[in-house]
């Protein structure tokens, strides 16, 4: 670990944070493992066990810590403990990896007895849907702060927040490339809520044309940046372009059907072209700037492996 003193955040190389999984004193069992496996074949569970599973024990305090503090702050007021969620964010470039890292997540912190309901939210279902983008001239802009009711998200991160029984989103299909009319994600008092997004970390300042005082990062109590080299975020798109293109674009019911067609060549270059036009320009405009904002700043390097680890002092 190095301490620097000019540096917010203190600096863990991937062996100093690994040997953190000592902090946490019940192994994964047979079962446990199984599940991790079934969220995604190409997690390791070495990483799980060196990366995710101290970061777990971490966040496992601090939850403890937040509920320790509602349980004081209610008790001065006299008032009927409030069943309050903790709010994690993840933001990062499209791509990164942030929806796999929520569902380790979710998957290794519903092992503690104070925190066993984790509900995983995605700010995808708060894009305006294509229609609403079409008329704005918006549809090679997914994902830039425009393409967001903004002020739909950060109400219903603050329902969540204020302990509301039943807080409902839009739901966002990847397949359908729009929002599903009709489907609700129902966030119902879990005891954390993850919510994972590009924006999540953005601030009224990234809204120019919908200015707002009040943003998603004021009903969030740790917040998660995943970042790596842009080079193999590009590896990476391109690659889950090239696995949907001989699996779910073959779907009739996928906006992208007509890419089935295309030879391996043509996808990688129809892959790239969305990749430079769309979301690495809103990595460099919109999400990367938006890094040093997080409490936690995990740097993954090949094959998604975590290689430094930066936690807010
Ligand atoms: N820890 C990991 N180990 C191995 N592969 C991973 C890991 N995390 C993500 N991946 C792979 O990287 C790709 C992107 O992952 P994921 O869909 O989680 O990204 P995302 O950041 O949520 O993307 P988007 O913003 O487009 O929804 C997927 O192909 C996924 O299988
Ligand atoms: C839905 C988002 C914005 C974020 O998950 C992203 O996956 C996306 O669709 N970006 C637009 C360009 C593209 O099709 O990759």
């Amino acid at each position: 670990m190095t301490i620097d003193n000019y540096s917010p955040y203190l600096a863990f190389s991937r062996e100093t944070w690994s040997e953190l999984r000592d902090t946490v004193h019940q192994p994964l069992s047979e079962a446990e493992l199984k599940r991790l496996q079934g969220i995604n074949d190409k997690v390791s569970l070495a990483e799980v066990r060196d990366i995710y599973l101290p970061l777990s024990r971490l966040l496992n305090l601090y939850v403890k810590a937040k509920q320790r503090r509602n349980r004081v702050l209610d008790q001065f007021l006299g008032k009927e403990p409030r069943h309050v969620p903790y709010v994690i964010s993840i933001a990062g470039s499209v791509a990164v990896g942030k929806s796999t890292t929520a569902r380790i997540l979710q998957a290794l912190l519903e092992r503690w007895p104070q925190h066993p309901k984790v509900t995983l939210v995605t700010t995808d279902g708060f894009l305006y849907p294509n229609a609403v983008l079409e008329e704005r001239g918006l549809m090679g802009k997914k994902g830039f702060p425009q393409s967001y009711d903004i002020r739909r998200l950060v109400q219903f991160v603050s329902d969540i927040k204020s302990g509301k029984p039943s807080v409902t989103a839009p739901v966002y299909s990847h397949l359908v490339y729009d929002i599903v009319p009709g489907q609700k994600a129902v966030v119902e008092q879990p005891d954390i809520v993850i919510i994972e997004g590009l924006n999540v970390l953005q601030s009224g300042m990234d809204y120019p044309h919908e200015p707002h005082r009040v943003f998603v990062s004021d009903f969030v109590d740790f917040s998660i940046f995943v970042d790596a080299d842009e080079r193999l975020l590009k590896t990476w798109y391109v690659e889950r372009f090239l696995k949907l293109r001989s699996g779910a674009f073959a779907d009739p019911e996928s906006y992208f059907h007509h890419y089935a067609q295309l030879s391996e060549e043509e996808a990688v270059a129809t892959a790239s072209r969305i990749w430079h036009e769309i979301n690495y320009k809103n990595l460099k405009q919109n999400i990367l700037p938006t890094k040093d904002r997080a409490e936690l700043i995990l740097t993954k390097g090949r094959e998604h492996g975590i290689d430094q680890v930066w936690l807010k002092k």
